[in-house]
């Protein structure tokens, strides 16, 4: 049992249920092949039926961490970051930020966009998934927009959530991974036809690496 004390450390942001931490290469998107240090926070109900870390979900089991040992370990390894989840903007990502931040990190975000965008981040990177919208406020914000191809409908709502978009924005069509052999060919016509969109691969699974 999580103590009333831990619980309210938890809802301001200075104590966040970390599921993992690890050292690696970016796999995605506009960083692919860069190292950077992943912090995955715990807790996210949006559901995703093909989500790849379902492990992540359940918030209380993973532990509650007070953010000053997460910066402090994460430090150790990188000045880039990679905060992930789980949904990080599940909770309040302002104290992990700014701690992040004083110790001159570059800060990137991995989210669906669905709860309010709180933190400073060099780099967001806007992964919209149709049960449970983004925020408003988040597509003018979003460095890359990261749209998960499962099947051929999901491409006429990656064109959707475009549009809402900066015109600065990344636009990448990612194979879901489990249906990959079925999905890339599709998504290989359709960035020919329409470039101003980009193929993002999974990487870090072909190398084998977290
Ligand atoms: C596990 S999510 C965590 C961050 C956040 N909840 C989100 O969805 O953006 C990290 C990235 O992996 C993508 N992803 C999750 N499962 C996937 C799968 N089976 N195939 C391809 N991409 C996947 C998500 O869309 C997101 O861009
Ligand atoms: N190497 C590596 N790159 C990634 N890019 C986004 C990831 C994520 O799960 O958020 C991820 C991940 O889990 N591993
Ligand atoms: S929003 Fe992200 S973590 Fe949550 S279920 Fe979807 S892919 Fe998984
Ligand atoms: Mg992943």
């Amino acid at each position: 049992m999580i103590s009333f004390e831990t619980r309210e450390l938890v809802d301001k942001g200075i104590m966040l249920p970390l599921m993992e931490e690890f050292y690696t290469i970016q796999g995605e998107g506009y960083h692919k092949g860069t190292a950077a240090y992943f912090i995955r926070i715990g807790g996210c109900d949006v559901g995703c039926h093909w989500c790849d870390v379902k492990e992540s979900w359940d918030a209380d089991i993973h532990p509650p961490t007070h953010v000053g040992e997460i910066v402090e370990n994460a430090t150790k390894y990188s000045k880039t970051i990679v905060i992930t989840g789980g949904e990080p903007l599940t909770w309040d990502m302002t104290e992990l930020t700014g701690s992040l931040k004083n110790k001159g990190c570059d800060i990137h975000i991995e989210t669906s966009g669905a709860y309010d965008l709180t933190g400073t981040w060099d780099w967001i990177c806007l992964s919209p998934k149709k049960i449970k919208l983004p925020k408003p406020e988040i597509y003018p914000l979003a460095n890359e927009l990261k749209v998960i191809v499962f099947n051929k409908h999901d491409l006429k709502f990656a064109e959707e959530q475009a549009a809402r978009v900066s015109d600065e924005c990344i636009l990448y069509l990612q194979p879901e991974w489990s249906n990959r052999d079925k999905v890339i060919p599709m998504i290989v016509d359709y960035v020919m036809a329409n470039p101003r969109w980009k193929v993002s691969l999974q990487t870090h699974k072909y190398l084998n690496i977290p």
